[in-house]
């Protein structure tokens, strides 16, 4: 029997042989019987034929009847739909985590099948695996606990890690998720609970770039928790201790990367939910040394930016103009600087000038608007600090209020993790007095109850005329006249980040750089036409998640090459075809040479049935 996982692998990784001898091909599997039957990664089920029940020993271990992986695909989803039907009449939450729990059932039973389901309802099925259903699951992680999933490295380890990364049973990981759970979504510290979030992005890397689920690998760096309910939780599934500080915080996780790139040197690490202090600490220490990237500073960051120069088009203004945008940010954690310096880069880069670059955006926090005035100013915060003698008006401080309504902002845009911060009275002020002829509201805290405001609540106060998107999914807002619709964007880093590993991962990228991020939030906001636009759709639907990796994936690569960031070795072997077709934009040809375009098509489009449904299946039974 073949890993089927590591054939589709083996084609996925083409362009790797460019840069590596070490090709994973097709390995053989050595369980029989039950064994076989209790590991998702080669259970059939009812699906195994006689022949193979006969070879691998199941005989007589199964019901009789051989079933197809289309009719097991239909059985799955007819239950899926009698629980909606079944589950109408109850509350939001309680129906989220049925349709989680049967979604975990699967993933635990038969992996292929899962994804298989995952990829083709995308839409219906992201809500419940990542944000919003994803938070009430880390939230009730200890009593849904069934089966471990992904790799678990605590403080009680430290001196172990390197012996410990040995015990993944996979030989080979490409990405990894890792959190220490210290700010998961806007719900705060969850410990060891927020194992969820790894889980849940990593399932988005397999259903919008086609990373080998196989190798993936979801981490929790369990160093405490601050969070007093849960150490006083008899139940909870985490260390029980205050969290690690300081250096002795610093050394684990140096010890985790450096065990991690000792056995998986081209593995990529996103770091995930960590909170604000050690999400700069860490990415300033290892984004130079190892290929790691912040999700949340940097992923984020690309979305929005991706999502406010599709304002700018959208009140028919040329991109340019973004540099004249008016943009309130309120929240100045990892998030929110993130956001603000691709914003400062974007505006230096278009109108050439860097001093001035920030001077039109307003950033707030729990304090309210910071100026160079704020004691203890936070030093990630200090190129955004107003100077108080420009604005005049406004004091340190001032409340949101106060801004949007002395600013009168192109864009208002949450990243405060407070739900319903932008009230009636901020709506009103900031959108019926905004200078702007199609305003802008961006909503994107999560969970859904954490968005700064919602859709209904956005279009209701502020009027027909916005644009308006958050991080967590909403209905569209039927606006009674005439059928029109307000659209809801979804703002969230899932747009960004399948493609930002694909990208690096088929390129060979030694490091992730902001040009990269640059490169990507850029390509995302050019796939939208004038006429999306123009209806207020920043982004494209998540249906459509794979094309969008895949194109992420050729800018990503074109600047990758322009940035001459990788090893001089590494350079030389890019035959000078490549660099040609590349400066004319020749993408087939250019994808020929590096070896990924045919693999990144098979993955990615029409073809991706057959490859789940047909190959894989029958590369399993060989
Ligand atoms: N849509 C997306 O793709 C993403 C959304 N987020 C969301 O952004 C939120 C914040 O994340 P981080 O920046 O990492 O958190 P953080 O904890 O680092 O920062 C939160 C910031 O909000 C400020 N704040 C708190 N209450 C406030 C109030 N009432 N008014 C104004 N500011 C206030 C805090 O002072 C702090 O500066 C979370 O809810 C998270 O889910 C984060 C990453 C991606
Ligand atoms: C989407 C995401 O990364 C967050 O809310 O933290
Ligand atoms: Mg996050």
């Amino acid at each position: 029997m073949w890993n089927l996982a590591r054939f589709a692998a083996s084609r996925l990784s083409r362009s790797r042989r460019l840069f590596s001898s070490a090709i994973p091909g097709p390995c053989i599997v050595h369980k029989r019987g039950a064994d076989i039957l209790h590991d998702p990664w080669f259970n059939k089920d009812t699906g195994f034929p006689l022949t193979e029940r006969d070879r691998l020993g199941l005989r007589g271990l199964l019901p009789p009847r051989v079933i197809s992986f289309e009719q097991q695909y239909d059985r799955f989803m007819e239950s899926y739909r009698s629980l909606e039907r079944n589950t109408k009449c109850q509350p939001e939450s309680v129906v989220a985590l049925a349709k989680w729990r049967i979604l975990n059932r699967l993933h635990d039973r038969n992996e292929t099948l899962y994804y298989r389901v995952l990829i083709d309802n995308i839409k219906d099925f992201a809500p419940i695996i990542y944000t919003p259903t994803v938070g009430l699951v880390c939230q009730n992680y200890s009593g849904l606990f069934r089966r471990p999933r992904g790799m678990y490295f605590s403080a009680k380890d430290k001196g172990e890690m390197m012996s410990m990364i040995y015990n993944w049973p996979a030989q080979q990981v490409d990405m990894i998720v890792l959190t220490d759970g210290s700010r998961i979504l806007g719900l705060g510290d969850l410990g060891v609970q927020g194992i969820g979030i790894p889980i849940g992005k990593l399932d988005m890397y397999v259903a919008a770039a086609g990373i080998n689920p196989q190798r993936i690998l979801p981490v929790m760096l369990d160093v405490g928790t601050n969070n007093q309910k849960l150490l006083e939780d008899p139940l909870y599934l985490g260390l029980r201790q205050p969290r690690l500080e300081g250096e002795e915080y610093l050394s684990i996780v140096d010890e985790f990367m450096e065990a991690v790139f000792t056995r998986w040197p081209k593995a990529i690490v996103q770091f995930e939910d960590f909170q604000m202090k050690w999400a700069f600490e860490t990415l300033e220490r290892y984004r130079k040394k190892f290929c790691m990237f912040n999700d949340d500073i940097q992923g984020t960051a690309g979305v929005a930016l991706a999502g406010l120069l599709g304002t700018v088009r959208a009140q028919g203004r040329s991109l340019a103009d973004f540099a004249n945008q008016k943009i309130v940010v309120v929240g100045a954690g990892s998030a929110g600087l993130g956001v603000l310096s691709m914003a400062v880069q974007a505006v230096a880069r278009m109108a050439g000038k860097s001093e001035t670059a920030a001077s039109n955006f307003f950033l707030l926090d729990k304090d309210g608007l910071i100026t160079k005035e704020r004691k203890n100013l936070d030093p990630a915060a200090a190129p955004f600090a107003k100077d108080p003698g420009q604005i005049v008006g406004l004091r340190e401080g001032a409340s949101l209020l106060e801004v949007v309504k002395k600013v009168k902002p192109d864009v208002l845009l949450g990243l405060s993790g407070v739900g319903g911060v932008f009230n009636e009275e901020v709506v009103l002020k900031a959108m019926h007095e905004s200078d702007s002829s199609k305003p802008a509201i961006f909503a994107m805290s999560n969970p859904t109850m954490n968005a700064e405001c919602t859709a209904a609540d956005a279009f209701k106060h502020a009027g027909e005329n916005i644009v308006f998107a958050s991080g967590s999914p909403f209905e569209n807002v039927n606006l009674g006249s005439n059928g029109k619709v307000g659209h809801v964007n979804q703002a969230n880093n899932m747009y960004l980040f399948p493609g930002i590993g694909l990208g690096a991962l088929l390129s060979g990228a030694h490091f992730i750089t902001d040009g990269m991020l640059q490169a990507a939030a850029e390509c995302l906001a050019s796939y939208m036409t004038d006429e999306e636009i123009q209806r207020g759709i920043l982004y494209p639907s998540i249906n459509r998640v794979f094309d969008i990796s895949q194109q992420r994936l050729e800018h990503l690569s074109c600047e990758l090459l322009l940035q001459r960031n990788w090893q001089k070795g590494m350079e030389m072997w890019v035959p000078e075809s490549w660099r040609t077709c590349q400066k004319r934009r020749r993408w087939n040809t250019y994808f020929e040479i590096c070896g990924t375009l045919f693999t990144a098509h098979l993955f990615m489009r029409s073809r991706l049935r057959i490859l789940f449904s047909t190959i894989w299946m029958e590369a399993i039974s060989m």
